[in-house]
């Protein structure tokens, strides 16, 4: 294994993509990596559960500069935790080839707090090779206009009423503000499903939580310049004091407040009706996140489920392989507590009607 400290190249540009769960990272870096301009890049995805399903959407760019070895995925949940245990080999591994990147980009996990991951790049070893050019946080605005990340203060109050003792962190808004305070730059997603009001009022709502003066830069679809995203030489490792954490007086962070799983569902005949089923669920149990790759019976094509909340896309993303196993998989992601016994039941119950 290649030691960090052994070449005294350039340091190589590091770009950290930050963003609640769902709130459109993968599909940023997808157009990052469609408009490189022929700059080498290599990728670290970090997501939850087995089935990888962002990796396999940034893969499947086919992009030239960025070829399948150079995206690695790691799918412990949450890197902040596994720096260096996951992170740092998977940097070196990145590092040791002849030709090394000239631009890395680290898309954390939905629930992974960034600090920690900077943090690492103030390790010498690291530092002699690699600089963080910035923290792009990228932030579903939509979410944030509907009140997703901010305590409902009727709830609150009942909660209070009902026990003194019961702890009123909001742990959505906990990650989400995390996120925020790391950033050199926010990207407010999904402007398309924004009015003109939200737009203005959740700008304003941002620019107020971060105490230093970052851009917050407007988007639909993640369509943002290559140009303005990477190149931020904002040496981030040198700037940590200036990027509060809740979670400053700890080590790592525990992620007792979410659940994630993996289910295997059988194959669909009516990806719409599976889709309604799925966003009824997530309605129904309040379920964070959903995402995975499905079967359509007598279909070539592989079936690619997306749900953040109750809002859902699907699309037919590629022919399954020959020999591939087309297992009908998807992980659900919510907050501590959500039913895994009934969300599990449910999607048996749906596939029993789809049979
Ligand atoms: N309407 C709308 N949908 C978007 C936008 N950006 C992303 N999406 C959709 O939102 C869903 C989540 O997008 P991703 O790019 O996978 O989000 P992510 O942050 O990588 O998700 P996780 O890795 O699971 O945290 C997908 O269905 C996207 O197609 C946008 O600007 N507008």
């Amino acid at each position: 294994m290649t030691s960090f400290a052994s070449t005294p190249l350039s340091r190589i540009p590091v770009t950290i993509v930050t963003g609640f769960l769902g709130a459109g990272k993968t599909t940023l870096i997808r157009n990052i990596l469609e408009n490189a301009g022929g700059r080498r890049l290599a990728l670290i995805v970090n997501e939850f559960g087995d089935v990888g399903v962002d990796g396999e959407i940034l893969r499947s760019c086919g992009i030239e500069s960025c070829p399948e070895e150079n995206i690695v995925e790691l799918a412990n949940g949450c890197l902040c935790c596994t720096v260096a245990d996951d992170f740092i080999p998977a940097i070196e591994a990145l590092l040791a080839n002849p030709r090394p990147p000239e631009h890395i980009i680290v898309e954390t996990s939905g629930l992974a707090l960034p600090k920690p991951l900077v943090k690492a790049f103030d390790w010498p070893p690291v530092r002699a090779r690699l600089t963080v050019d910035g923290v792009i946080a990228v932030v579903d605005g939509a979410a944030v206009a509907a009140g997703r990340f901010a305590d409902d203060p009727e709830a609150v109050a009942a909660q209070r009423a009902a026990d003194d003792s019961v702890d009123h962190d909001n742990p959505l808004e906990e990650v989400y503000e995390d996120q925020l305070l790391c950033a050199d730059l926010v990207i407010l997603n999904k402007a398309d499903l924004m009015s003109t009001n939200e737009l203005i009022r959740v700008g304003e709502e941002i620019a107020a939580a971060i105490p230093r003066a970052v851009k917050v830069v407007e988007a639909s679809e993640g369509r943002i310049a290559p140009e303005i995203l990477l190149g931020l030489s904002a040496a981030a490792e040198d700037d940590l004091a200036n990027r509060p954490s809740h979670h400053d007086a700890e080590e790592g962070h525990d992620h007792d407040d979410f659940d994630s799983f993996a289910v295997t569902i059988p194959a669909t005949d009516d990806p719409q009706a599976l889709v309604d089923a799925l966003a009824n669920l997530a309605e129904a149990h309040d379920i964070l996140r959903i995402k995975g790759f499905v079967e359509v019976r007598g279909k070539p094509m592989r079936l690619l489920v997306q749900g953040v909340g109750a809002r859902f896309r699907h699309q037919f993303d590629r022919p399954w392989r020959a020999g591939e196993s087309r297992t009908s998989r998807v992980v659900v992601i919510g907050e501590k507590g959500i039913d895994r016994a009934a969300i599990e039941a449910s999607l048996a119950g749906l596939a029993a009607r789809a049979a």
